[in-house]
């Protein structure tokens, strides 16, 4: 079954709003953990509009999961961040600074060197890396040239087409993860994943190791609560018919 790991980064939005510390990103990191959850995600951003870096060294003393930190490698501060916390992942996002959330993956051809030295870095530092891309499976073919350990699928195509055609929602998904598995690499998905297509989406992708989700699930916990939302996402995970 996938881990599920949970992107806290809207736990921090809220905080931000008043400048105080509630809700508490540390505490919330802890109770993510004892409701089930398998891992903590953050993506910090240069304007730390949500996680703020100093969160992260928190977080890595704090938590007992694996910590898995997003971003773009091209900034310098991240980098350090990354190199100072030694998460149990990287995920590597282009992301450029002012953008509103993540819209696109890494385009592993043209990139391939920079992806190549930026991998062995990390993985120098014992860290796992994973490159986020579209599902496109000449993108993750030459992700598998740039010694990634894994890759984490942009999901959110699959989630906007989900409800008019699941099929067509997943095909490109199906192809791109059997491209990874032949080329011997790990699977991750994220973005745009919730309780409605969570399910049809690990059924289909055999392999699939983890899925970070932040977005819907934070939604979720207000009507639900933390510890119920964190189950369903979990029993959708655990599939069945
Ligand atoms: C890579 C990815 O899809 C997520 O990290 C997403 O971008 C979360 O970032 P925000 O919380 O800033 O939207
Ligand atoms: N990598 C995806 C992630 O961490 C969360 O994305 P979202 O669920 O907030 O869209």
């Amino acid at each position: 079954m996938a881990r599920l790991s949970v992107n806290i980064n809207k736990i921090a939005t809220l905080r931000n709003s008043r400048g105080g510390n509630n809700p508490d990103v540390l505490q919330a990191a802890l109770a993510c953990e004892r409701f089930g959850a398998q891992g903590i995600t953050v993506h910090p951003r240069p304007d730390e509009r949500h996680i703020r870096y100093q969160d992260v060294y928190d977080l890595k003393a704090t938590i007992k999961t694996e910590l898995n930190i997003e971003g773009n490698s091209q900034e310098e501060k991240f980098v350090r961040l990354v190199l100072d916390t030694l998460p149990a992942q990287v995920t590597l996002v282009p992301d450029d600074p002012g953008q509103i959330t993540s819209n696109h993956g890494w385009d592993t051809i043209k990139h391939r060197t920079y992806l190549q030295e930026t991998c062995a870095q990390f993985k120098e530092a014992g860290i796992r890396v994973s490159i986020f891309v579209d599902a496109d499976p000449q993108l993750v073919e030459a992700a598998a040239q740039t010694g990634t350990d894994r890759v984490e699928l942009y999901t959110e195509s699959y989630a906007r087409l989900y409800h008019q055609d699941r099929e067509r929602a997943i095909a490109p998904y199906i192809e791109a993860a059997k491209v990874a598995q032949q080329a011997g690499l790990g699977l991750n998905a994220g973005h745009d994943l919730d309780l409605h297509n969570l399910r049809y989406f690990s059924q289909h992708i055999p392999g699939l190791l983890e899925v970070s989700i932040g977005h819907a699930l934070i939604a979720d916990a207000l009507y639900l609560g933390l510890e119920t939302t964190i189950k369903r996402y979990l029993e959708q995970l655990a599939g069945g018919d």
